[in-house]
């Protein structure tokens, strides 16, 4: 997250790294994802398309500061991994994948499930929703070892492809950042959470998916709308 603040812990108990294994004995924080139920989190499907094994990922939850794990900090293993079967790569589109973890999540103080939004647009989205991440917190930075939080305007689909005229913006994202830059996602944090809090409660609006650039001006980060894959989210965790 570029132009972010730091997170306490507690504030995104849904938030969770995953790591990639590089090697047998060396792994790296590749994407942000999010807890949904005791045995499901939700990611993009970019950051699984091609590690597509099960085994290639642990998952890190209930913590702020990067820097604080280490080889024997306990992670979540994945057990299957769901991709959108219409993701594409060429234009990002249905960037939205579901890992199901081997064990179920016990609960605590610092994790705990975002609630899903209804399907389509039945909640009312705030002006402001927040983004959180470990990514870079300049274009040309590095990941930042306290998560980061950042509060973003949402932007209407048509203010978005106003943006991208080369894109297609449709009602399956949702773009999200201020008209002069400044404050965006980056990378390391695509797979995370854009949530909102609608009437006390926090949803998952949204997935960061993609941008041009970090916080430049007049290119608002584009998120996965999740209300647009309720149903194919609850088809797949039943
Ligand atoms: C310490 O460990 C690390 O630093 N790890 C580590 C750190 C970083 C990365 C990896 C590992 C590779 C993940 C590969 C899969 C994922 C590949 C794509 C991914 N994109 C994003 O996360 C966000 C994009 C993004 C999203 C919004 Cl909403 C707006 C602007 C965006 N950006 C535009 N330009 N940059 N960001 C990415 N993530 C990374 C890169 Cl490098 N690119």
């Amino acid at each position: 997250v570029v132009g972010g603040d730091e997170s306490s812990l507690g504030e995104w108990p849904w938030q969770v790294s995953m790591h990639l294994k590089l090697t047998t004995r060396s792994e790296q924080h590749a994407c942000g994802g999010s807890i949904i139920n005791k045995q499901w989190m939700v990611t993009a499907a970019h950051c699984v398309f091609h590690f597509n094994k099960p085994s290639l990922w642990n998952i890190y939850g209930g913590f702020v500061n990067l820097s604080e794990l280490n080889l024997t900090t306990p992670f979540f293993e994945v057990e299957q991994i769901i991709i959108h079967s219409l993701y594409d790569a060429t234009d990002i589109s249905n960037d939205i994948a579901l890992l199901k973890l081997k064990r179920p999540v016990l609960s605590t103080d610092n994790i705990l499930p975002i609630c899903l939004p209804p399907k389509e647009n039945q909640l009312v989205i705030p002006d402001y929703c927040w983004v959180t991440g470990w990514g870079y917190t300049e274009e040309t930075g590095n990941s930042s070892n306290f998560l980061q939080k950042a509060k973003l305007p949402i932007l209407s689909t048509e203010q978005c492809q106003t943006k991208y005229l080369s894109k297609k913006i449709d009602n399956d994202v949702v773009c999200a950042g201020y008209e002069h830059g400044t404050i965006d996602a980056c990378k390391g944090d695509s797979g995370g959470p854009l949530t909102c809090q609608i009437d006390k409660t926090w949803y998952l609006i949204g997935i960061t998916s993609w941008g041009e650039g970090c916080a430049r001006a007049g290119k608002p980060g584009v998120y996965t709308r999740v209300s647009s894959y309720i149903d194919w989210i609850h088809e797949q965790i039943k």
